[in-house]
């Protein structure tokens, strides 16, 4: 009976999902497509230089797991000699590509139901929603209501919102309904109250997530996001691992963005952290404290929020070798019955049309729990993951996944 560590690498997708046509996103691989651009010089500066280098990452499957997702090698990237760990590629069968349902879907359960979306690209909000919003906040009127980047948003609107008092409301192809509103000006425990308002009056609308955009800065020029984000999910559908490991005894502790996706269900202690090598400060402090039957579980979503959407491929390269350079700081902490699971929700290609999330497989790179080095092929579902878990911490298998643990790796089926 022991541990398991969760990383997610917030939209580091590995290509090649067989229903990615259906998301208009064929063909988009985050990882191939950032070890192109790296390999063909378009990510040097002062930052980082040359093809893309994760050695450890590599070792633990990464290369491997990705040329059985896409059928190819990415660009340039060294092969390792040896590889380390049990490593596999995941598909999603929730019906959404954000990041509740791709949590969820790890966490044992898929969401099969349909999200509600905002299509429209301008005027996306219903009117009688942003009446009942004005006038239960005692608004002036809001800015926005449209489809955005939150960072070009708040760089267009945020001057006259400051001047006028009114938020900046916007969506994307994710089921969010997103407030921008300045620390200062407006006031953050005021931007807070209006996200709950806002997530009460979207009930009727089967809207994931409310969330929270504060931002600082004097004028367009300088408007910068802050840590306090805050999201407002709706429940998992059922209850997931963390869930059942918190019923059973057992611990949760929740590093960064993981309390508010999974709305607290589950969830035992908190550890907030901002930026990805406080992130893995605190997982590395977590794991010095976490007892036996215990779940830490980190989401790393700088990947996302700095660098995917921002379609910014140098940027994501940089963080990616910054995560790989820690790596083997957690490795030397685990113990020899600890499982070590690296993942990721969905993808968000940087080099693809748009700023929204791709529909991609996931890297599943596991360490431990007795599991040889060797391909878990390709996974059904993310759900594998949650099922994985359940039978590592003892605990009542989930309905859906087909534990990894139970069906020992194999070898790879294209090594020649
Ligand atoms: O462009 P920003 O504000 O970062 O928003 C992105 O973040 C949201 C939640 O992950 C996504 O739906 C996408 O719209
Ligand atoms: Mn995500
Ligand atoms: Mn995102």
């Amino acid at each position: 009976m022991t541990r398991a560590i969760v990383l997610v690498l917030d939209s580091f997708g590995i290509g090649g999902a067989p229903d990615a046509v259906d998301f208009g996103d064929a063909g988009a691989d985050t990882l191939g497509h950032i070890a192109a651009a790296c390999a063909r010089g378009q990510c040097d500066s002062d930052m980082r230089r040359g093809p893309l280098a994760l050695p450890h990452l590599a070792r633990l499957g990464l290369f491997h797991a990705h040329r059985e997702s896409t059928g190819a090698w990415a660009e340039g990237v060294e092969v390792p000699a040896e590889v380390i760990g049990a490593y596999g590629h995941a598909r999603e069968i929730s019906s959404g590509k954000d990041t509740p349902s791709g949590h969820w879907e790890i966490a044992g359960v898929p969401v099969r139901f349909d999200w509600g979306y905002f299509f429209d690209l301008e005027d996306s909000f219903p009117p009688e929603l942003l009446q009942a919003l004005e006038r239960e906040a005692d608004l002036p009127g809001v800015l926005g209501n449209c489809h955005a980047s939150g960072t070009e948003i708040i760089a267009r609107l945020g001057e006259e919102h400051m001047a006028s008092g009114k938020p900046i409301v916007y969506t994307s192809g994710d089921s969010v309904f997103q407030i921008a509103a300045h620390e200062e000006s407006f006031g953050l425990e005021r931007l807070y109250a209006l996200c709950e308002t806002a997530r009460r009056l979207l009930e009727p609308y089967n809207i994931g997530r409310v969330i929270a955009r504060p931002f600082v800065g004097a004028s367009a020029a300088d408007f910068t996001r802050t840590a306090n984000r805050r999201d407002y999910s709706v429940e998992p559908p059922a209850p997931t691992v963390l869930q059942k490991l918190e019923s059973d005894g057992g611990e949760v502790i929740a590093i960064g963005k993981i309390a508010d996706i999974y709305a607290n269900c589950g969830v035992t202690r908190t550890l907030k952290a901002s930026g990805h090598d406080a992130l893995m400060d605190a997982t590395l402090s977590a794991l010095e404290e976490a007892g036996e039957r215990s779940l830490v579980m980190t989401n790393f979503v700088d990947f996302d929020t700095l660098y995917g959407h921002r379609r910014d491929v140098a940027g994501y390269a940089a963080a990616l070798e910054a995560f790989d350079a820690r790596l083997p700081e957690l490795l030397a902490r685990l113990r020899d019955d600890d499982l070590l699971v690296i993942t990721a929700d969905h993808g968000c290609d940087p080099t693809w049309h748009g700023s929204d999330h791709t529909r991609e497989r996931v890297p599943v790179l596991v360490l431990g729990a007795g599991l040889a080095p060797g391909s878990l092929g390709a996974r059904e579902t993310f759900a594998d993951i949650g099922q994985s878990l359940a039978e590592h911490l003892g605990l009542a298998p989930m309905a859906d996944g087909t534990s990894f643990i139970a069906s020992p790796p194999q070898p790879d089926p294209l090594a020649a």
